[in-house]
């Protein structure tokens, strides 16, 4: 007898998916829909969270249609979403007191200089693992509060609630019954202890975030509550909760310590299971939870890559040589190995390890002869090049050996030529599995999981498909070469 279908949402930073696996996580139907990005002021994101609240619903009751399936059949709903983005709301109307602040959005720069002189970066490290930065949730908290009149008041009284996006879904979904988030998505808040699995009293008073509005912190697998019947057409169980990152972690089933994925979208980030201890970086690196299961953490070293395929839209709407983004494949095949062009995306600054949020886009070796095809083939290749800089620092801090392997997933890793310089340029092997959706699959897992559909971890890992390996192939001097190339361009952003 069939257990059940399992039902992820994935509630990303430009669209909304639902995706329905079957009991054994094969994908059955998808659905998206993309929305409104606000920039209200320049370094400002925005989103509306009726926005993401009402495409994450339509698109539910479309994947649904479109399988022909009823809610009552899905036994499990795993939750996955973009990361950081705060949503601060009235407990009693469910109605958001403020846009949502997105991870990418700047606004608290000042507020993370001010901690910064305070002399809290140590402090911040060794409890969350994280930099002080404006891309996480504590200090985007702290501004609604401060910003929207008798917001921090009514924070205190116990009125309102914060939650990211997957902690604002699940109030909604349980009719305000549910004030809960999972371990992965606490971690991205400066707030939050990673070794004691806690917010923290200290920092929460340091960034000024009442533990009032705080959500319960949960594993990443458990019953989290039941969807209202009226939204679906029957009650589903919601029995996960990842962060994307994290969630594609456990979709491309990199539970063993040393083992690493990266997922390139508009941006790359690159995560390494680095085992049941909060290991610290020396290369500022990120440690944050992976995911926590039974009460118990796993962590990871995270990089990440603020411009990645970003770039090759880069080359389709800022400089307009190409219509489509798979033109970049046979561009780059073109191009004339005798020019060497490189580009450093830092359109919105460095992101790991350099952290240099000021600096801006680089371009270096042009000559007269450099033309779409070079400029393409820069585009693609300083993805292999950031990617390199992030695995580097990450095996200079991971103490552990093992497999060196690369997985990958998102939209950018469908481009073999990219994929076949990552492998070249870092020198390793990179497997792509053979369900590209692997965010949604690891939500699904969880889900399906936590309701006894799913295997164990270790069971599930060797249900891992490879659709392709690519194999390093280039000339150890021309690599080299190449690198040094980079390492050139770096010097030139930074020195701006
Ligand atoms: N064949 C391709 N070659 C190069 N880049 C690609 C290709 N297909 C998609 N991309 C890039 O991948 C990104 C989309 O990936 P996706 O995982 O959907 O991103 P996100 O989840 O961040 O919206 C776009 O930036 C696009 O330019
Ligand atoms: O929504 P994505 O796929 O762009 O992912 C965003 C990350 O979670 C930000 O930390």
């Amino acid at each position: 007898m069939s257990k059940g279908y399992i039902l992820a949402i994935d509630q990303g930073t430009t669209s909304s998916r639902a995706i329905l696996f079957s009991e054994t996580l094969v994908p059955l139907a998808i659905a998206q829909k993309e929305f409104k990005q606000h920039f209200p002021q320049p370094g400002w994101v925005e989103h509306d969270p009726e926005d993401l609240w009402a495409t994450v619903v339509s698109t539910v009751n479309e994947v649904l249609a479109r399988a022909g399936t009823r809610a009552a059949e899905v036994a499990a709903l795993g939750i996955t979403n973009q990361r950081e983005t705060t949503v601060v709301w009235d407990r009693k109307t469910g109605k958001a007191i403020h846009n949502a602040i997105v991870w990418q959005d700047r606004r608290t720069a000042d507020i993370c200089a001010a901690l910064k002189r305070k002399g809290v970066e140590k402090l911040v490290s060794e409890r969350t693992g994280l930099i002080v930065d404006p891309y996480f949730s504590g200090t985007k908290i702290a501004w609604i509060l401060d910003k929207v009149d008798g917001a921090r008041t009514a924070a205190e009284r116990g009125d309102l609630a914060f939650g990211t996006v997957d902690s604002f879904l699940l109030w909604r979904m349980t009719g305000g019954k549910v004030h809960a988030t999972d371990a992965t998505n606490a971690s991205r808040s400066m707030i939050y202890d990673i070794e004691k699995g806690a917010f923290d009293a200290e920092l929460m008073e340091i960034v000024g975030v009442p533990r009032a509005v705080l959500p319960e912190v949960r594993d990443s697998a458990g019953l989290f509550g039941a969807t209202e019947a009226h939204l679906f057409g029957a009650e589903i169980k919601v029995c996960g909760i990842a962060g994307d990152q994290q969630a594609a972690v456990v979709g491309q089933a990199c539970f063993k310590p040393g083992m690493m994925k990266v997922t390139y979208g508009t941006g790359a980030f690159a995560l390494l299971n680095v085992g049941d201890k909060p290991v610290q970086s020396n290369n500022r690196l990120l440690t944050t939870v992976a995911y926590q299961l039974g009460g118990k953490r796993t962590y990871a070293f995270e990089g990440a890559i603020f411009v990645a395929g970003a770039a090759v839209q880069w080359l389709r709407d800022g400089l307009g040589i190409i219509k489509h983004a798979s033109e970049t494949q046979g561009l780059a095949e073109q191009a004339d190995p005798n020019q060497n062009v490189y580009l450093v995306p830092a359109f919105t600054g460095l992101g790991a390890p350099y952290w240099e949020p000021d600096a801006r886009g680089v371009m270096t070796g042009l000559s007269r002869g450099a033309g779409r095809a070079e400029f393409a083939r820069a585009a693609l290749e300083s993805v292999g090049y950031q990617t390199y800089d992030l695995y580097q620092a990450m095996r200079a801090d991971w103490p552990g050996t093992g497999d060196t392997t690369l997985r990958v997933d998102g939209g950018m890793a469908a481009s073999d030529w990219t994929m076949q310089f990552l492998a070249d340029v870092l020198d390793a092997k990179v497997d792509r599995p053979e369900i590209s959706e692997t965010t949604a699959l690891g939500a699904a897992y969880l889900a399906g999981y936590a309701a006894g559909i799913c295997p164990a971890p270790e069971e599930f890992g060797r249900s891992w498909r490879l659709q392709k390996q690519f194999t390093p192939g280039m000339e150890e001097d021309q690599r080299r070469k190449k690198l040094a190339g980079w390492e050139d361009a770096i010097r030139r952003t930074r020195s701006q």
